[in-house]
């Protein structure tokens, strides 16, 4: 584990008045974070506490520096968050980022944090992507139809229930990626999802994988989806229904041994901008105390990003793929100093660097997958990302 962790560290909170352009604020795009949904959220920039996690045991290793940090803060810990991405297995780096300045908007009022006395850095204006050059990531399209074909293939013979394959693009554009000018297009296209920034990894997602707040737990899967139409068909379709399950049962699994009292209430149709998704939404009373990073350790991944049975998938996602997931398809989102917090699936998401953004999408396939359908809700998963670089 790599840590900048100086000094003990003072809190400060105060309410200004202000409606400004909330991604407007950060004075630059680097170490921007943010976790906003339907215009209340956070945004954030600097860095009071960073730590970078590799190797087995992160979600442990995540909440041993994260409680760290707040013993160091002390009284002042109850306003502090971090920002959090995990990486999607154990090969890569996942990362705690404690922001020196942090805006909440709540009903229409900001409150600003501020950890340590902050240093003033020159405001920068948000710059514009230019023009987008598109180019294969890891597998052309072709090759990835080759890939979710033989998957189908493997599924029929009964290998297993489900896995999830993804493919990644690449884009390239004119002007370094300002990190501000992304989150604002992907905020505004798309309201109902999550709109995150961890250390590079921007994008919009629909899924909560998790919400703890004290004894309460609160989930929404998705998993079964449809671009053309209101969506109301995938109700109608036992395949896309049993892709749905695997991914539902999986979550439901993993939650059990740590609570009581467990809902799941769906699948209903959640409508976005490029496509629809089943959605089942989820709650539970915990009863050992885990806090939301134990809950991630266990529920991660669900049969919603890598399959079923979990092992079986995870070879064929290494066999089949060709990719490195990076911190796509893992959890992302925000903690507390009482280990409450929300994490989503980073999903719809690039990871940018300098003027290069790797786009990221992936499908849900069972034994009646059509590879050529598969292609085509990548592409409209793309979209998100894709649009909003075009704008
Ligand atoms: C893996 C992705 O989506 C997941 C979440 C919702 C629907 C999914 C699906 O229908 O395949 C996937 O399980 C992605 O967007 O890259």
């Amino acid at each position: 584990m790599t840590t900048a962790l100086p000094q003990r560290r003072s809190v400060h909170v105060r309410e200004v008045e202000d409606d400004a352009d909330l991604w407007a604020l950060p004075p630059s795009g680097d170490a921007t974070v943010s976790w906003m949904h339907d215009g209340r959220g956070m945004i954030g920039w600097g860095e009071a506490a960073r730590f970078e996690i590799t190797g087995p045991g992160q979600y442990e290793q995540a909440a041993r520096a994260w409680s760290g940090f707040v013993s160091l803060l002390g009284g002042d810990a109850a306003s502090a968050v971090a920002f959090t991405s995990f990486s999607f297995d154990d090969r890569g780096r996942s990362v705690l980022i404690v922001p020196q300045v942090l805006v909440t908007r709540w009903e229409n009022r900001n409150w600003v944090t501020t950890i340590g006395p902050g240093t003033p850095s020159r405001h920068t204006p948000i710059a514009r992507p230019g023009r987008v050059r598109w180019s294969d990531g890891a597998l052309p399209r072709d090759r990835w139809r080759g890939a979710v074909a033989e998957a189908v293939r493997r599924l029929r013979r009964g290998e297993l229930d489900k896995v999830v394959l993804a493919r990644d693009l690449l884009a390239e554009t004119d002007q370094p990626l300002d990190p501000r000018f992304l989150l604002r297009e992907l905020a505004r296209r798309h309201p109902q999802c999550w709109t995150f920034a961890v250390d590079g990894l921007i994008g919009a997602t629909p899924e909560m994988l998790l919400r703890r707040r004290g004894d309460q737990v609160t989930s929404q899967v998705l998993a079964g989806s449809s671009w053309s139409g209101d969506g109301e068909q995938l109700l109608a379709s036992q395949p896309y229904r049993d892709e749905h399950d695997f991914a539902v049962e999986s979550l439901l699994t993993a939650i059990a041994p740590h609570c009581a009292d467990v809902r799941a209430s769906g699948p209903s149709v959640l409508r976005l901008r490029n496509i629809a998704h089943l959605a089942t939404d989820v709650s539970a009373t915990l009863t050992t105390g885990v806090d939301l990073l134990g809950l991630a350790a266990a529920v991660h991944p669900t049969a919603a990003v890598g399959g079923t049975p979990r092992r079986a998938a995870a070879d064929l996602i290494a066999e089949l793929e060709d990719l490195d997931r990076g911190r796509y398809a893992a959890p992302v989102g925000w903690l507390d100093a009482n280990g409450d917090g929300e994490l989503g699936l980073a999903l719809r998401c690039a990871q940018l660097s300098g003027s290069r953004a790797r786009l990221f999408a992936g499908c849900g396939i069972v034994a009646e997958s059509d590879p050529d359908v598969e292609v085509r809700e990548t592409d409209a998963k793309f979209a998100a990302v894709r649009e909003a670089l075009g704008a």
